[in-house]
């Protein structure tokens, strides 16, 4: 069983009440939400719990042998020192990760651990995946809303958006679509590593892409939420209008038309539903140490 990552210093079984949040339908939302991968949380009301899992400390590690392949790496192959000036001790190991050799991880004093405690808050990542139209950017919106009045500091990173800058350069081919999700991952873990909050909207079909994001966290810190609104009713609310060019062949390969969607097998949380997210209870968790 994984552990649930903690928002911060809420009070153990508080409620993330998204009513304020939200557009003006009053239909409770219905949703099911697992705190674990697979240990159901009670929603509208209920109580969600989960283990505290301390933050992570830097640990040595033999440094990468040359050529060897490693995605990322926060531990080993370090060279450090003190903010105050050139007193540190430097372990200077060289490093191959990817296509990047010579490369030797610089670390600094003040760790996530301390931004976490300036913040008074747990980094994490709360990846939400499904169709077009299903209630992504909605959902990630009224989840940085309801966190944001509470104190917290989130920070979106919606797929759209990063397709304005970040990841312009890519189209919706399977590579492309593999690689848009790698780059929000490693975004997504930056921010968590600064203390943040990170609500990670987009499509994301693939399972294998969204596994190995999970992966580049420590357990408990990616919370994968599951918008599971059937094609039909995204195709009926089709708010940009693609679904129906699609439909026309006039856009190729559009998720769940003619392009794949990987649902989650296993993920923290299930949104399902018609209705507006109006309660979402979510995790919540020890205080802050
Ligand atoms: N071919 C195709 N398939 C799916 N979606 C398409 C496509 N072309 C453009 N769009 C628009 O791009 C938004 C999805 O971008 P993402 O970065 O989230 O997609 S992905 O994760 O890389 O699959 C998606 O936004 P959302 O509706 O918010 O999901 C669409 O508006
Ligand atoms: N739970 C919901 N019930 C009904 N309509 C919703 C819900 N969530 C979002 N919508 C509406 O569905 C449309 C698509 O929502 P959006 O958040 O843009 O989806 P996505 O980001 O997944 O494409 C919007 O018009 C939005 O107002």
């Amino acid at each position: 069983m994984k552990g649930m990552a903690a928002l911060g210093n809420q009070t153990p079984g508080s409620v993330l009440d998204f009513s304020e949040a939200v557009h003006a339908k009053s239909t409770p939302y219905k949703a099911a939400a697992f705190g674990s991968r697979g240990k159901k949380l009670e929603i509208c009301g209920g109580v969600a719990r989960s283990s505290f899992l301390p933050p992570i400390k830097a640990v040595e590690a033999s440094a990468n042998s040359k050529g060897k392949q490693a995605r990322s790496s926060s531990a080993g192959d370090v060279l450090s020192n003190d903010c105050g000036g050139f007193s540190g001790e430097s372990r200077l190991r060289v490093s191959t990760v990817g296509n990047s050799s010579n490369i030797v991880w610089h670390k600094c004093s003040i760790e996530k651990s301390d931004r976490q405690e300036l913040l008074n808050q747990k980094g994490c990542v709360i990846w939400i995946t499904g169709l077009s139209g299903s209630g992504k950017s909605t959902l990630a919106c009224a989840l940085s809303c309801a966190l944001h009045s509470r104190g917290k500091l989130t920070y979106i990173l919606d797929g759209d958006n990063c397709r304005h800058g970040l990841n312009q350069d890519l189209s919706f081919k399977a590579d492309d679509r593999a690689e848009n999700i790698r780059r929000i991952g490693e975004v997504a873990k930056l921010f968590a590593d600064a203390g943040v909050i990170c609500i990670a909207s987009l499509i994301s079909p693939f399972r294998k892409e969204r596994d190995a994001c999970r992966a580049l966290l420590p357990e408990g810190d990616f919370i994968e939420v599951y918008m599971d609104v059937p094609l039909q009713i995204c195709e009926e609310r089709d708010p940009k209008g693609l679904y129906k060019l699609a439909r026309a062949g006039k856009i190729k390969g559009f998720t769940g038309v003619d392009d794949p969607y990987e649902p989650p097998l296993n993920c923290e949380a299930l949104m399902y539903g018609e209705e507006i997210p109006r309660l979402l209870v979510h995790t919540v968790t020890q205080p802050f140490d």
